[in-house]
C-alpha cells in the first residue's frame, strides 16, 4: 500500500513540474543568452528606439544650435543639483536612501495604476496559493470513497468553485500586467522627458566633456532599464515574494515536519541571491557604460560618414567599434558567468527540497501521518516556493540593474547648469546693441592650462559693423562664444548696452543675437520648419512670415523650384541642400529671429562667386540697423566694416578701419592681407 501512494505522489510532482516547464524557457533564454543587449533590443519596440535615438543624435549634435536659438519648448524645466567633480557615479555596496526615493518619486504620478496593478496581483496570487491546497483535497476526495457516487457529486461541485476561482485568477493577472506595463512605459516616458530637459539646459562646457553617445544611451538603454525594474520587475518580484510567504505558510500547515526540512534548504539560497544582486548591480553600471562608448563611436561615424568614407576608412571604423562592443561583451561574459553559477546553485537547491521532501513525506506517507493529498499539496507548495525564490532571486538582480542605470541617470537629471537659463534679468528697455569687452580674461573649462584672451578689451557701438580678424586659434569664434554666454568670462565685463551679460536672462540674450555660421546646420524637416526655428514661438510664424523671410534671404526663387516648396525636407543637417543654399536658409531663420546683434561666422567663405553675391547681398540686408560682429577669414570681405579689430596673442592687437590699419607698415593686419594675396595670386 505504501508504494502504492509514493508512486502516485511522485506521479502527481511530476504532472506539476511539466505544467511548471512553461515558464522555464524565456528565463533559460534571458540567463543564457548572456546578452543584456540582446534582452533590451527584443523588449524595446525597435523602430521607436531608432527614431528617438536620430532625433538624439540630432539634437546633441547640436547643442550650440540648440542653445543659440533658446527655443522655450525647452526651457520649461528645473532642478538641478551641482555636478560633483571627479565623481564617475559609479557607487558601490547596497541601495543608498537617495536613491530608493528617487526610484520611489518615480512612480508617484502612476501610484494609482500600480495599486491597481498589485491588488490583481494579490489575486491572482492568492487564487494560484489555492490551487495546491485544492489538488490535495481533490485527490484525497478520490483516494477516500473511491466509485462513490457522492464523492463524485462531491468532485463535480469541487471542479466547478476550482474553474470559478481560476477564472477571478486570470482577470487579476490581467489587470497586474496591463496596470504595470502601462505605468511602466509612462514613468520611461517622464524620465526620458526629464532627462531630456535637463540635457539641453546644460551648459555648453558639458557637452564639450561629454560624448554625445553617452547621453543616447543613457536616454534610450538606462531610461527603459529604469522603467522595467521599478514596474515588471516590481510586479514579478512582489509575485515571488507573497508566493514565498503564503507558500510557506501553507506548508507549515499542511505539515510542520516537512516545512522545517525545506527550510533549511532554502535559507542559504537566499543569501547568495542579495550577494549575487548586489555584484549585478555594479557590473551593470560598468556594462552600461561600455556600452555607451560603442554609441559613442557608431554614432560619431555614422553622422560623419562622408568623412569616413572619403578617407575609405569602413573597415578601421567597423573593428573600432567592434573593439568597444567586445569589452561590453567581456563584462556580459563575465555576469553570465556569476548569473550561471548562482541559477544552478539554485536550481540545484529547489530540486534538493523536492528530493528531500519526497524522501521524508514518503516515510510520513507510509506511517500515515499525512494522506496523499496533502503531501502532494506540500509537494506542489514546495516546488511553488522553490521557483518563487529563483523568481525573487531574478528579481532582485534586475532590481539592482535599475538602480545601477539609475545612479547616472539621476545624476544627470539633477545636474545644475552652470548656466541656468531661466535666471537673470529681462530689461525692460528696448535694445540698442552696444558691444563691450573690458578686461576679458578666458581659458576654455576642459582646457584649463590654455589660455585665450589675457585682458582683452573692445567696443562695438550699436548698430555698427566690427569685424574681428586673426590668424588661426587667436580667439575669433571664442569671442562670438562669450557673447552668447556659452562660456563665463573668468575675468572682466562683457556688457550689452552698459549691462553685464552674467546678469542678463541667458534665453533672453541669445534670442537677441542672430547667428549665421559658415557651415549653418538645419534639422531634418521641411525649410518651412526650419526658417521657422528660429522664432521664439515657431508654430505661430506664419507662411506669410516665412515666404518674406526667404525673399530676403534671396532664398525664395531656389526653394520655389523645387516640387514640394516650403515643404520640401532639407535631409539630415540640411545635407540636401547645396552650402549656399543652406546658408541662405540660415538667413532667412535669422531674420524670423528679428535680431538686434548679428554674429557672421565666416558666412560667405566656403561658397562660389554666384552664391557668395547672393549671400552677401542678403546679408547685407540683414546686417541693415544691427549691430554685426564679422568673424572673417578672407580679408576682402571685410573692406567696407566699420571697424576690424585684429586678436593676437588674447588681446585686440590692432583696431581701425581698413583702410588704416592697412596703411600700418609691419602692422599684423598689413601683413595678414598681403600673405593672404600672396596666397590668392599662387
Ligand atoms: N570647446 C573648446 N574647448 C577647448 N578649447 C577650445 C574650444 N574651442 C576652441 N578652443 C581653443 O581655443 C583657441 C581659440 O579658438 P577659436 O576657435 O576661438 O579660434 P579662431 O580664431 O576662431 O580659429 P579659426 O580661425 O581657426 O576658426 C584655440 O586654441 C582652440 O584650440
Amino acid at each position: 500500500m505504501g508504494f502504492w501512494r509514493i508512486r502516485h505522489v511522485i506521479v502527481n510532482a511530476m504532472l506539476f513540474l511539466s505544467s511548471a516547464v512553461s515558464a522555464i524557457p524565456r528565463r533559460t533564454f534571458v540567463l543564457f543568452s548572456g546578452l543584456r543587449m540582446h534582452t533590451s533590443l527584443k523588449r524595446t519596440p525597435s523602430m521607436l528606439s531608432v527614431k528617438l535615438s536620430r532625433q538624439l543624435c540630432m539634437r546633441f549634435g547640436q547643442n550650440k544650435l540648440l542653445v543659440a536659438l533658446s527655443s522655450n519648448k525647452l526651457l520649461k524645466r528645473g532642478r538641478l543639483a551641482e555636478p560633483k567633480a571627479g565623481d564617475d557615479g559609479i557607487k558601490k555596496g547596497a541601495l543608498s536612501k537617495g536613491e530608493l526615493n528617487s526610484l520611489i518619486s518615480l512612480a508617484g504620478p502612476d501610484k494609482w495604476a500600480i495599486s491597481w496593478g498589485i491588488g490583481g496581483l494579490l489575486v491572482s496570487s492568492t487564487v494560484a496559493m489555492a490551487v495546491p491546497f485544492c489538488v490535495g483535497k481533490v485527490i484525497d476526495i478520490i483516494y477516500t470513497n473511491p466509485g462513490d457516487p457522492e464523492m463524485l457529486q462531491q468532485l463535480t461541485s469541487f471542479v466547478r468553485y476550482l474553474c470559478l476561482a481560476l477564472a477571478v485568477g486570470a482577470s487579476g493577472n490581467f489587470i497586474r500586467a496591463y496596470m504595470l506595463s502601462t505605468a511602466g512605459h509612462r514613468i520611461v516616458k517622464r524620465l526620458r522627458e526629464d532627462i531630456f530637459g535637463s540635457i539641453v539646459r546644460q551648459e555648453i562646457a558639458f557637452f564639450d566633456r561629454t560624448k554625445t553617445g553617452e547621453l543616447i544611451n543613457r536616454l534610450s538603454t538606462d531610461t527603459f532599464l529604469v522603467g522595467q525594474s521599478i514596474t515588471q520587475n516590481v510586479s514579478d518580484g512582489l509575485r515571488s515574494f507573497t508566493s514565498i510567504l503564503a507558500g510557506i505558510g501553507m506548508m507549515m500547515y499542511v505539515s510542520p515536519h516537512l516545512a522545517g526540512i525545506s527550510l533549511g534548504v532554502v535559507s542559504p539560497v537566499m543569501l547568495l541571491g542579495i550577494g549575487y544582486g548586489r555584484f549585478v548591480r555594479n557590473i551593470t553600471k560598468e556594462t552600461q557604460d561600455a556600452l555607451a562608448e560603442a554609441t559613442n563611436v557608431a554614432e560619431e561615424r555614422i553622422s560623419n560618414i562622408r568623412t569616413v568614407r572619403a578617407f575609405a576608412q569602413e573597415i578601421r571604423e567597423e573593428k573600432q567599434y567592434e573593439q568597444q562592443l567586445g569589452v561590453a561583451l567581456k563584462l556580459y561574459y563575465k555576469e553570465s558567468l556569476y548569473r550561471s553559477i548562482f541559477y544552478a546553485f539554485a536550481g540545484l537547491s529547489g530540486n534538493g527540497i523536492i528530493v528531500a521532501v519526497l524522501y521524508a513525506g514518503g516515510m510520513l506517507t507510509s506511517s500515515e501521518l499525512i494522506t496523499v493529498g496533502q503531501l502532494s499539496s506540500f509537494m506542489l507548495y514546495a516546488a511553488w516556493v522553490g521557483l518563487a525564490i529563483g523568481g525573487l532571486s531574478s528579481f532582485y538582480s534586475e532590481l539592482m540593474r535599475g538602480i545601477g542605470a539609475s545612479t547616472r541617470l539621476f545624476e544627470i537629471r539633477d545636474r545644475q547648469s552652470h548656466i541656468p537659463l531661466d535666471s537673470g534679468i529681462i530689461p525692460s528697455k528696448p535694445l540698442l546693441g552696444e558691444l563691450v569687452f573690458e578686461d576679458v580674461n578666458f581659458k576654455y573649462p576642459s582646457r584649463e592650462h590654455a589660455t585665450v584672451f589675457h585682458h582683452m578689451s573692445l567696443i562695438i557701438p550699436a548698430g555698427s559693423v566690427m569685424a574681428i580678424v586673426g590668424s588661426s586659434g587667436s580667439g575669433k569664434s571664442t569671442l562670438a562664444s562669450l557673447l552668447l554666454r556659452f562660456y563665463e568670462a573668468d575675468e572682466g565685463r562683457i556688457a550689452i548696452d552698459n549691462e553685464d551679460v552674467k546678469n542678463l536672462n541667458p534665453s533672453w540674450l541669445r534670442r537677441h543675437i542672430g547667428v549665421v555660421s559658415q557651415e549653418p546646420i538645419l534639422f531634418s524637416t521641411s525649410i518651412a520648419e526650419n526658417i521657422a526655428y528660429g522664432s521664439q514661438t515657431p508654430e505661430s510664424v506664419t507662411m506669410v512670415d516665412i515666404i518674406e523671410a526667404a525673399k530676403q534671404a534671396n532664398a525664395f526663387n531656389f526653394v520655389t523650384g523645387f516640387p514640394n516648396g516650403f515643404d520640401t525636407m532639407v535631409g539630415e543637417r540640411g545635407l540636401m541642400l547645396s552650402g549656399g543654399q543652406r546658408q541662405r536658409i540660415a538667413i532667412a531663420r535669422a531674420i524670423i529671429t528679428n535680431p538686434k546683434i548679428l554674429i557672421l561666422d565666416e558666412a560667405t567663405s566656403a561658397l562660389d562667386a554666384e552664391s557668395e553675391y547672393l549671400v552677401q547681398e542678403a546679408l547685407e540686408r540683414l546686417m541693415t540697423d544691427r549691430t554685426t560682429l564679422i568673424i572673417a577669414h578672407r580679408l576682402s570681405t571685410i573692406r567696407s566694416a566699420d571697424k576690424i579689430a585684429v586678436l593676437e596673442s588674447g588681446r585686440v592687437a590692432e583696431l581701425g578701419t581698413y583702410q588704416e590699419l592697412i596703411d600700418i607698415p609691419d602692422g599684423i593686419f598689413h601683413k595678414l592681407v598681403e600673405r593672404q594675396t600672396l596666397v590668392e595670386k599662387n
